[in-house]
């Protein structure tokens, strides 16, 4: 592997064209652009607007089976899939979330892509961006902070202490501050009561922005938030507080895309980072209407397992904004085939033809579950240096037994190059106008039956339960006129099940919801089912222990 350079290796030995001549590619004029140095941009709110007349292009998605902790290449296969279809004189430009310092420090890494199919500048992306994480991070915790000194000058809201639901993020993964209690040390700190942090990618601030179509849109729904409740049950809004004003403002530039560009110096927007198992998990509406105004085709990732991004994306992104898809992209991997196939982690590297049949199940539940949403699917097999022939004839044969595509892509090692085959079999297909996309569930649905929905029809799960108290709570929300939202159910990554474990494709699990979770400015009602983390914590060696300065100043261990 010596002679197998890193990603930042590759990153850093980027030929990048300034960000103006990108714009140029997609017909935006230097004008109406915002550079942030050379490499980076931001793309003014005025040309957007100035797009609405224009036709869409086809909007592709890529989703992945249940992955290993390491991920099974969305991001990368995203990037390698807009580098191809650029190679084959197809117009396009990909749409990707910005990456959080959590999983970047913690466990997982960077989100910039990998190996010949990234996006640049790959340690900027990776770090501190355009800045935009840390405004959100600043308009959530300025609504915090009003909160209790609303509490500490007389509470005129008549907020109950006891049930204020808002709570404050940092965008790093840290256990120790899941639980606090805030306003110790005395009267002149205000009144102590419980709360706690969550990473900025599960704020509700961060959907919001990634939902919003414009800032008018924006702060409405910063006003929508709903921040705690009065001892009646009635809820205080973030606007009864007067704070959606000043949220705005903080958000006001982090709400314009991203634009950078792909190694092969192809066009990309980045923008919004919502994690898929605690939040919806898809980048920008903004960035990928946009998108759609200014390419013949726009590829979209949406994140973890489709059981979660995928579904999320149908239900949620789509049905909110209006899109239809016209293709999905199924990444699977031999190493995650193999682990649904009961192969433990250690033990992925070795050639195992019997366990990647056995973990074929996951991809063709995958498969069937894209498909009830009236999407084609191709299958992205996301070639690793360690998979042999005999693995991959066993998923292309299940998969033509399927009636689709399995299609080997090389795009991590040989970069447009490795993946013409897919770009022209999407290409074909999100031409063909085979999609016929609809939601799983209508608006008018009760809430509990639309988790219920998603629970047995993506999930196969046999029963959902759900404590008294949040039936009753969905119960007061259908009440107060919530009834008509969408549900984002927050599930592990790792399997169908509530269990992240339970690997494969599981029947008849029961998906037990312990918290329901009201985010009325995004529009969404979460369902917090198993254990799952608002707040990750960190490993025993994280990532951050091998990432440095070094002699000439260069950050290394990015990856
Ligand atoms: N074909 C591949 N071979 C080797 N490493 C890969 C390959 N595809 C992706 N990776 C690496 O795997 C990690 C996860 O890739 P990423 O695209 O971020 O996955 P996802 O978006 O599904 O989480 C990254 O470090 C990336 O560089
Ligand atoms: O929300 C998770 O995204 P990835 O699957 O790209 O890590
Ligand atoms: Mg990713």
């Amino acid at each position: 592997m010596g002679d197998v350079k890193t990603d930042i290796e590759i990153a850093r030995a980027a030929r990048k064209l300034p960000i103006q001549a990108i714009g140029e590619k997609l017909g935006i004029p230097a004008a109406q652009i915002m550079p942030y140095g050379h490499d980076k941009a931001k793309v003014s709110a005025e040309f957007i607007r100035s797009l609405s007349g224009r036709p869409d292009g086809k909007l592709i998605l890529v989703t992945a089976i249940n992955p290993t902790p390491a991920g099974e290449g969305k991001t990368t296969t995203t990037v390698g899939l807009g580098d191809g279809l650029n190679r084959i004189g197809r117009k396009t430009l990909i749409c990707l979330r910005e990456p959080s310092l959590g999983p970047c420090f913690g466990v997982k890494g960077g989100a910039a892509g990998g190996g010949y199919a990234q996006v640049v500048p790959m340690e900027d992306i990776n770090l501190h961006f355009t800045g935009d994480f840390h405004a959100i991070t600043s308009a959530h915790n300025l609504l915090a902070s009003l909160i209790d000194n609303h509490l500490y000058w007389g509470n005129e809201q008549g907020i109950d202490s006891r049930r204020v639901s808002w709570r404050r993020v940092m965008d790093m993964n840290d256990r120790a501050l899941r639980e606090v209690v805030c306003s110790l040390g005395g009267a002149t700190n205000g009144y102590p009561r419980e709360t706690g942090f969550d990473i900025t990618v599960a704020s509700e601030v961060m959907a919001i922005l990634c939902l919003a179509v414009d800032l008018e849109d924006l702060e409405r729904r910063l006003g929508d938030i709903i921040i705690g409740y009065r001892r009646d049950r009635s809820p205080v809004f973030a606007r009864d507080i007067k704070a959606d004003g000043a949220m705005a403002v903080l958000l006001k530039d982090a709400m314009q895309p991203n634009l950078v560009q792909t190694l092969e110096n192809n066009p990309a927007f980045v923008h919004g980072g919502p994690f898929a198992n605690i939040a919806h998990g898809c980048n920008s509406v903004v960035a990928t209407k946009t998108a759609l105004k200014l390419a013949d085709y726009v590829v979209t990732e949406a994140g973890f397992g489709a059981d979660l991004g995928a579904e999320k994306f149908f239900d949620i992104k789509c049905r909110k904004a209006g899109l239809k898809p016209a293709a999905a992209v199924i990444v699977a991997t031999i190493r995650a085939l193999k682990m649904n196939g009961g192969v433990s982690k250690e033990d992925l590297g070795h050639e195992n033809v019997d366990a990647v049949t056995r973990g074929c199940s996951n991809l063709g539940r995958h498969i069937a579950n894209v498909r009830r949403f009236g999407v084609p699917v191709v299958v992205a097999i996301n070639h690793f240096i360690s998979d042999t022939e005999a693995e991959i004839a066993a998923v292309r044969e299940y998969v033509s037994r399927l009636g689709a595509d399995a299609i080997v892509c090389r795009h991590w090692a040989e970069g447009s190059a490795g993946v013409e085959e897919l770009a022209r079999r999407v290409a074909e297909v999100a031409d063909s106008g085979q999609s016929a996309f609809k939601p799983l569930y209508p608006d008018n649905m009760p809430l509990m039956e639309k988790i219920e929905t998603v629970a047995s029809k993506i999930y196969h799960a046999a029963e959902v339960t759900a404590d008294k108290a949040a039936r009753d709570q969905l119960a007061t929300w259908e009440e107060q006129g919530y009834g008509n939202l969408p549900v984002c159910i927050a599930k592990t990554q790792y399997s169908f099940s509530t269990d992240p474990n339970l690997r494969g494709a599981p029947e008849g699990h029961v998906v037990h919801v312990r918290e329901v979770r009201l985010s009325a400015g995004a529009g969404f009602i979460v369902a917090i089912t198993g254990e799952i983390m608002t707040m990750p914590g960190l490993p025993r060696s994280p990532s951050s222990e091998r990432i440095f300065l070094n002699e000439q100043g260069y950050i290394e261990g990015l990856f």
